[in-house]
């Protein structure tokens, strides 16, 4: 495998690549690499000519300078773990290669970012559709993977794939969860050992939630969520949605729709955590 650091070799590589005829497949991420990431990377080995992975902890995007401070950084050991998936090339540029200039973009995705993580991290998606914007110029993939565990932001990129005629193929992934439940983040790494056993309560009030759905009205439902979050040491709930899965606007009226995304955002400890599940309500 490839490390490349600077934006001029990554792209006289994708551009000798598609000459060639190959077909690129790409994995932005953050790195500090988990289950969640392999997958998305063994599904486009297997799905591509070449792999080409980026970590990149973008500073465009966090709305919490500790956040940003304290986000796991794990390089080397990344870079292992990029080799036991066939990953071809590393993008790991530093934040003087992909912002030269102040970025002075502004993206509206509208209703979509005025709830949940938009709603609750001012300028975050801004950020993140800037980046991923450039990503795509840089990579030039056929086929760019993303995680369901950050649903508005694979919906918000679907949206900027179309809106920017980016000619690319989103591909959208299953959460991978450790065996508690507990869906995989590179967040994870930051909790104690109590605040680890702890953070499995996200997905168990989402299972809750689930169970709950044909039988309460959404703001009971919601209401129990609260209660039972308000219960557990050091957890404090940002948010708990019941959302429209297309459009993520909040449901009211379960008749309403056919598939909700319950969504869930709370700190463990100092540590914010996301995690959603996706339930059909004509099949449950
Ligand atoms: N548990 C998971 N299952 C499937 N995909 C995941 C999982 N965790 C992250 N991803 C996806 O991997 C890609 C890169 O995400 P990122 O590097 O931010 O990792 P992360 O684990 O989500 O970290 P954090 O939530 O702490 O920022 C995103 O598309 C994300 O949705
Ligand atoms: C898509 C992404 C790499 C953009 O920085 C990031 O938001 C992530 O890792 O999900
Ligand atoms: N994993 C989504 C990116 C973020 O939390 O900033």
């Amino acid at each position: 495998m490839e490390v490349i650091k600077q934006v001029s070799t990554i792209r006289e590589k994708v551009q000798a690549l598609r000459c060639g005829g190959k077909r690129i497949g790409f994995v932005p991420t953050m790195g500090a690499l988990h289950e969640g990431h392999l997958q998305l990377l063994r599904a486009s080995a297997q799905e591509n000519d070449v792999t080409i992975c980026s970590i990149f902890v973008n500073p465009t995007q966090f709305n919490n300078p500790d956040d940003y401070k304290l986000y796991p950084r794990t390089l080397e050991q990344d870079v292992e773990l990029l080799k036991t998936v066939n990953c071809d090339y590393l993008f790991a540029p530093g934040a003087e290669e992909v912002y030269p200039q102040q970025p002075l973009l502004q993206f509206s995705f509208g209703p979509l970012e005025a709830v949940m993580e938009g709603e609750h991290r001012p300028g975050h998606f801004n950020g993140v559709a800037t980046v991923v914007s450039k990503l795509f110029h840089f990579v030039q993939p056929h086929k760019a993977y993303f995680g369901q565990k950050d649903l508005q932001q694979v919906t918000i990129v679907r949206q900027l794939v179309q809106a920017l005629s980016f000619d690319l193929e989103l591909v959208c992934y299953p959460t991978i969860r450790e065996e508690d439940g507990l869906a995989m983040s590179s967040r994870n790494k930051r909790l104690n050992v109590e605040q680890r056993q702890i953070a499995a309560n996200l997905y168990n009030a989402l299972q809750m939630a689930r169970g709950q759905l044909g039988q309460k009205a959404v703001a009971a439902i919601k209401e129990d969520i609260r209660n039972y979050l308000n219960q557990q040491d050091q957890v404090e709930l940002e948010y708990f949605e019941v959302a429209d899965v297309n459009t993520l606007q909040p449901v009211q009226d379960l008749s309403e729709v056919q598939e909700v995304a319950l969504c869930i955002a709370a700190f463990v400890g100092p540590v914010r955590l996301i995690d959603n599940l996706l339930v059909n309500l004509k099949e449950e």
